[in-house]
Formats: C-alpha cells, sequence, structure tokens
C-alpha cells in the first residue's frame, strides 16, 4: 500500500489524469461547453454597456454605419467559429462567403477587451454591441474607428470596378447603348470593367514600372499633403509611344491597382466645351479618368471642341471644384505634332514613354507568353536587338500566343520577323501582312519616327533620356542645382516627363 504514496507514483497518475482529461475536452468538443460555461460565469462579474445600430435612422435614412459593421462582422474570422452561420455563394462561381444568421452573436477582440456582437432581427434589423464598461472609455472610440477603417478597404477591395463610356443622345453607330446601364444622369453608360491586365503582365523597364506604382500608392495616402499644398488631390499621366506598346493596357493595370472606375471619354462623341464640362462634372472621385490617342483627335479636323475646351478639361478651374481623388490619363502616339500648351510643364503631371520591344521586354513576354524564362535562342534574339531591330510588344506577343505550342517555333518566327523587319523599320505593310488585319502598326510614319529614336549609336542613351532617368541622375547627385521648375518638380513623387524639357 505504501508504494501508492512513492511521489514519483503520485506525479505519473496526476500527469496521466491531465493528460486524459484533455484528450476528453479537446476530442469530445467538451472544451466548448467549459468555455461557455467559464464565461458565462466571468459574465456575472462584470457590468456591460450594450449599443445599437440600427439599419434606420428616425427618418428612415439608411444608416451607413449599420452597413460597415455589417462588412466588418461577415469578415471576422470568429465567424468560422460560431455555432452556426449561414453560407452563401460569393461574386466568383467557385466562392463561397459566410453571413451571420438573424439573433446571431458574434464575439471580437480589440485591444485585449472582449466585445460581442448581437444581429438583432426585430422590427429593425439592428446589431447590438456589448462591452463591459470597464473596457467601454479605453476601447470603443478607436473600435468603433477601426470598423470603419477595416470596411472601408474591405468595399474598396470587393468593389466592382466599372468602365464608363460617353454617349450621345443620337447615337447611330451601331453601339448598342440602351443595354448599356446608365450612369452619371444618362451621359455616361458602364459595363463591369475585366480588363485583366496588371503590372505583372506589363512588359516594361522594372525601375520605371515600380516608379509609377510607388507614384500611385502615395496619392492613394497624400490627400492631406495635396490638401496643404492647396493643390487639388488629382494626379495626370501622358503615356506617349509606338503604337502597341502598352499605352492602353497599362491604363487598365492603373485602374485595377489603384481599384478605380474608369471614365473612357471618346471626345468624338463630344458635341461641345460644355458637353465636355458636363462630363467631366458627372464622373465619381476614384476613378481613372481616360482620353486615348488625343493627338489623333487634336490634329484631325473636329470642330465641336476647341483647344481651350481640351486645355479646360485638363486643369480648368471645374477640376478644382469636383475633381478629388481621380486620375487622369491621355494617351499619344506621338508628342511632335501636338499643341505645346497641351504639354506645358505642369500641365500633365507625369510622362511616360511606352518604347518598342528591347530584349529586356522580350525576355517579359516571353515568360508570360511563353513560360520560358531562358532559351538556347536568346543569345541569338539578344544579337538581333542589340543590332537595332525592333518589334512592338503587341507584334512580338502576337507571334508567341499563335505559336504557343512550340516555344521553338515561336522564337524562330520572332527572329525572323525581327530580321525581316530589321533595324530599318520600315516594313509596316509586311508587319501588317504577317499578324493579318490586327497587326498593331498603324502607319509608315510612325515606324519611321520609332527608328530613328532607336537607332543603332544612340540605342541606350535615349532609350535612358526618354525615360527621364537622366534627369532623375542629375537630381540626385546635385540637390544644390534647383532652378524654379526643378523645385516645381521636387513637389511631386517623380517625374518622367523626357523629350524638350529634358534636354
Ligand atoms: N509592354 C507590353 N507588355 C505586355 N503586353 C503588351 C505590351 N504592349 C502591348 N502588349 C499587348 O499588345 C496588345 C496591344 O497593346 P495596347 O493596346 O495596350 O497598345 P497601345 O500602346 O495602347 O496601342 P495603340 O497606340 O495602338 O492604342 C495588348 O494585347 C497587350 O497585351
Ligand atoms: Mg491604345
Amino acid at each position: 500500500m505504501a508504494i501508492l504514496w512513492n511521489p514519483l507514483i503520485i506525479l505519473f497518475i496526476v500527469l496521466v489524469s491531465l493528460f486524459l482529461i484533455r484528450v476528453l475536452l479537446f476530442k469530445t468538443g467538451l472544451i466548448y461547453v467549459t468555455n461557455k460555461w467559464w464565461r458565462r460565469f466571468e459574465d456575472y462579474f462584470h457590468v456591460y454597456q450594450f449599443f445599437k445600430v440600427p439599419e434606420f435612422s428616425d427618418g428612415m435614412q439608411h444608416n451607413q454605419l449599420y452597413r460597415k459593421v455589417s462588412i466588418y462582422l461577415n469578415s471576422l474570422t470568429s465567424i468560422e467559429d460560431s455555432d452556426f452561420t449561414n453560407l452563401f455563394t460569393g461574386k466568383k462561381s467557385n466562392e463561397i462567403v459566410l453571413g451571420l444568421d438573424p439573433n446571431q452573436v458574434i464575439e471580437d477582440d480589440f485591444l485585449g477587451a472582449k466585445v460581442s456582437w448581437i444581429n438583432e432581427r426585430k422590427s429593425c434589423n439592428t446589431f447590438v454591441l456589448k462591452v463591459r464598461k470597464a473596457d467601454k472609455r479605453r476601447i470603443l472610440r478607436p473600435y468603433l474607428q477601426h470598423i470603419h477603417t477595416v470596411s472601408d478597404e474591405l468595399e474598396q477591395i470587393r468593389k466592382n470596378l466599372r468602365l464608363h463610356i460617353n454617349v450621345k443622345d443620337d447615337d447611330d453607330d451601331g453601339c448598342d447603348v440602351d443595354n448599356l446601364e446608365k450612369s452619371g444622369n444618362g451621359l455616361w453608360r458602364s459595363v463591369p470593367f475585366t480588363h485583366p491586365s496588371t503590372f505583372d503582365t506589363i512588359a516594361m523597364e522594372t525601375d520605371l514600372k515600380n516608379r509609377v506604382k510607388s507614384d500611385l500608392e502615395s496619392f492613394l495616402k497624400a490627400k492631406q499633403y495635396y490638401h496643404r499644398l492647396g493643390r487639388v488631390w488629382k494626379r495626370s499621366f501622358l503615356l506617349y509611344g509606338p503604337s502597341g506598346t502598352g499605352k492602353s493596357s497599362f491604363v487598365a493595370a492603373m485602374a485595377n491597382f489603384l481599384c478605380y472606375d474608369v471614365y473612357d471619354v471618346d471626345l468624338s462623341r463630344v458635341s461641345s466645351d460644355s458637353d465636355l464640362k458636363m462630363l467631366l462634372l458627372q464622373t465619381t472621385s476614384k476613378s481613372v479618368i481616360v482620353i486615348e490617342d488625343l493627338d489623333r483627335f487634336l490634329t484631325g479636323k473636329s470642330t465641336a471642341l476647341s483647344l481651350s475646351g481640351v486645355l479646360n478639361f485638363m486643369d480648368g478651374i471645374l477640376n478644382s471644384c469636383c475633381f478629388e481623388e481621380r486620375v487622369m490619363v491621355f494617351t499619344m502616339n506621338s508628342k511632335d505634332h501636338v499643341d505645346p500648351a497641351i504639354l506645358r510643364p505642369g500641365r500633365i503631371d507625369v510622362h511616360i514613354f511606352f518604347p518598342l520591344c528591347d530584349f529586356s521586354a522580350f525576355k517579359t513576354l516571353a515568360n508570360s507568353c511563353l513560360g520560358l524564362k531562358d532559351h538556347k535562342l536568346f543569345p541569338q534574339v539578344e544579337e538581333i536587338f542589340q543590332n537595332g531591330a525592333s518589334l512592338s510588344p503587341a507584334e512580338i506577343s502576337e507571334l508567341m500566343i499563335s505559336n504557343r505550342n512550340s516555344p521553338s517555333r515561336a522564337l524562330k518566327t520572332v527572329i525572323t520577323a525581327l530580321q525581316t523587319d530589321g533595324d530599318g523599320r520600315g516594313s509596316a505593310a509586311n508587319i501588317g501582312r504577317r499578324l493579318g488585319d490586327g497587326g498593331s502598326r498603324k502607319s509608315i510614319d510612325e515606324s519611321s519616327e520609332t527608328s530613328g529614336m532607336f537607332s543603332r549609336d544612340n540605342t541606350v542613351k535615349e532609350f535612358r533620356k526618354l525615360y527621364g532617368l537622366l534627369r532623375l541622375k542629375s537630381h540626385r547627385k546635385s540637390p544644390s542645382s534647383d532652378s524654379a521648375s526643378e523645385q516645381k518638380d521636387k513637389s511631386q513623387p517623380f517625374d518622367l516627363a523626357s523629350g524638350q524639357r529634358d534636354d
């Protein structure tokens, strides 16, 4: 009998018992029952305060806080641990989302305090927040602020982006505008914006891409900064370069990155300057406003719009009234024949040149279109690029995509195309024939213009100059050489303006 009082034996029995209790609690689910009892027991020692968030106010106005709380609660992981909850299909076909059930209670932790919410469904739907009185003063305000922030972020992520296009009442060009959703008092029609382009899918110099991304990121956070400077919180970009170099895809990537709607202004459908103003007035914040091929429009014969109408659209007084949190993007094939007033410093914040394909862009395309990181034909391709031959990324990706079943054949086709093109870039007709009607080169003029830019001798120098990198470098080297205009540029995160201004 004395052996039972041996301390080692006692310790052994205690450990085994604890182990068995643990197994019993966790394997059977008794742990949940115990937790529940424990919480009920704890509740007896606390005083609680309740806050109601009704769906509607007394005047039957929608309570925005109710919507935000709902978004927030449905995103909590603790909803998965509830005794029961609703399952719904999400926006994507394979997505399943959790949703609170009527009268369901859900718990949350904030700054070390435990709070709970009841999804009350009576005559008026209400969320009831239960907070310990001892914690109320410390956590209530920051907790509600936290709910605001989280729900705003979630809304931004889940937002279904839309593409808005401007219409004329008497549209008779075959575009069935009646099937599109009306927006902005009927001047705009919209469709879901589902363009898959992202910054990852665009073949572009990495440094430049990162600069654009960080420019956009700092723009998103810069509301106070812009206001302190007395500037409207907007940013404008000029994307220019030969056809098929990714300008339109880049606009889509920007919109996807920012999670902004796109307003695509078709100037040929605008009948007067005041029409253009009305269009601008009816855009919403958090949007990218795009005018494509501005050079073509300005050098065209349209009499409906004046140059000053376009300039006012870009940065007129109207912008300061209703132009918060918007990004404007203009695309052009060339700046050459554009009125200098459009290009004057300060009119458009950032100028980005889109060059023809170089070897580095080629490798990005080979990776994305063919899944090739390296290939024995790459050195040959590199040599051809070094000799000055170039096609647009659109032309090269088209050749790769149509031969995607055989990467070697795809590369050989690209090599032949580059060799045929040579360093003259003059045979636009050939390329057009090679690529069929979809060939993206638009005119022989454009090709000769670009061959000048990328002549064999000064490719690298011109390339860097066009990206404005030389200027950025010199800024870094000589901060003391501040001219008035340089000072102005420093107020911007960066400026990729190139061409004459840099010379
Ligand atoms: N830099 C690039 N990276 C990846 N794909 C590209 C790039 N440039 C063009 N492409 C591809 O080529 C096609 C045409 O590109 P996009 O329409 O963006 O060119 P663009 O510069 O707007 O031409 P345009 O001046 O004729 O309007 C798209 O399918 C796009 O995916
Ligand atoms: Mg385009």
